[in-house]
């Protein structure tokens, strides 16, 4: 019998150039202005199971920045640094139905703590729950955790990337100021530190290969079966692994639980890393995005490859 691992290593290229087409759909996201120069055409996977060689197949070796998949991981961070009960007293635990970048809950609704930390209010708010006392002492500790987890102490900053965005994140710095006035940034927090941390996780540079190791650690709840060191405790990677299936792909997240059901998340370089539990940590990018900032192409990927070996949760 042909084997699942068999199966992917030869319909992956197939797959991949089928999916790439709904690249052309998308667009490259512009507003952070340095990412605007990736390829729109691009797609890329790669899929690890921890025991045989990794299965690759388009632009996998691609670099790009990690944006918002960095937050599941800053999350974990504040969690094993904070605390459920301290992180769960600055941010909450519902999706919002608005876009990453909305301000209009943070109003709407009291007490005004971010709906969740997938969302860019939530995560700004985790990035000041991390341990240390100033950003450099923060960042270094992310870093840290970040090269434990994807195994390459190589891992580091686009700079780049970093500058172009601290340049021009007027909507990021309003969301951080209205939390400074909601108190969810206390009077001792300064919120030029707290987002040079946020920019700079963001900034993080990976190819697919980083993507699928971070995904793997957190398929086997949260001890690499690589190296067999327990690196998050599992209710931990419980809670992210929640998030991720609820808010993971911003506002589409429901339609991506239904079609694929497995737990991801996505960031606007155009990544996404994802979960099946127990089995594969996989990670795709595809620059160009739809309206609700995902890439077009690794999303129709994920949900054939899905589909394919019916790895749905539900
Ligand atoms: N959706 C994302 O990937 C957003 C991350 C990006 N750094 C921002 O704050 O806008």
């Amino acid at each position: 019998m042909v084997s699942v691992w068999e199966q992917l290593e030869k319909k992956m290229p197939a797959w991949l150039e089928e999916s790439r087409k709904q690249a052309r759909s998308g667009n490259v996201a512009a507003y952070i202005p340095e990412l605007a120069n990736a390829s729109q055409e691009a797609l890329g996977i790669t899929i690890y199971n921890g025991r045989t060689d990794m299965i690759t197949a388009g632009e996998h070796d691609m670099r790009f920045t990690l944006q918002s998949i960095s937050k599941v991981f800053t999350l974990l961070l504040a969690l094993m640094d904070q605390g459920e009960e301290a992180v769960f007293s600055k941010v909450g635990m519902e999706p919002t139905g608005d876009n990453f970048n909305s301000m209009l809950k943070l109003e709407l609704v009291d007490p005004g703590i971010p709906f969740n930390p997938l969302i860019n209010a939530g995560a700004i708010t985790i990035s000041s729950l991390i341990a240390g006392s100033t950003p450099a002492e923060k960042t270094s500790r992310i870093l840290a955790f970040f090269r434990e987890l994807t195994g390459d102490p190589a891992l580091t900053l686009n700079e780049a990337v970093y500058r172009s965005e601290t340049g021009t994140a007027h909507r990021n710095r309003s969301l951080a100021y209205f939390l400074k006035a909601n108190r969810v940034l206390g009077d001792e927090i300064d919120v030029e530190e707290v987002l040079e941390v946020y920019f700079k996780h963001c900034s993080i540079e990976v190819s697919c290969s980083h993507l699928a190791r971070m995904a793997l650690v957190l398929a086997f709840d949260g001890t690499d079966p690589v190296t067999r060191r327990s690196l998050i405790p599992r209710r931990y990677v419980q809670i992210a692994k929640t998030f991720m299936l609820t808010c993971g792909m911003y506002n589409e997240s429901g339609s991506f639980a239904i079609r694929a059901g497995l737990p991801a998340k996505s960031g606007v370089a155009g990544g996404i890393l994802a979960i099946v539990p127990g089995q594969y940590g996989i990670g795709v990018i595809g620059p160009a995005l739809n309206t609700k900032g995902n890439s077009t192409a690794g999303v129709h990927l994920l949900e054939t490859l899905s589909t394919a070996f019916d790895w749905s949760i539900f």
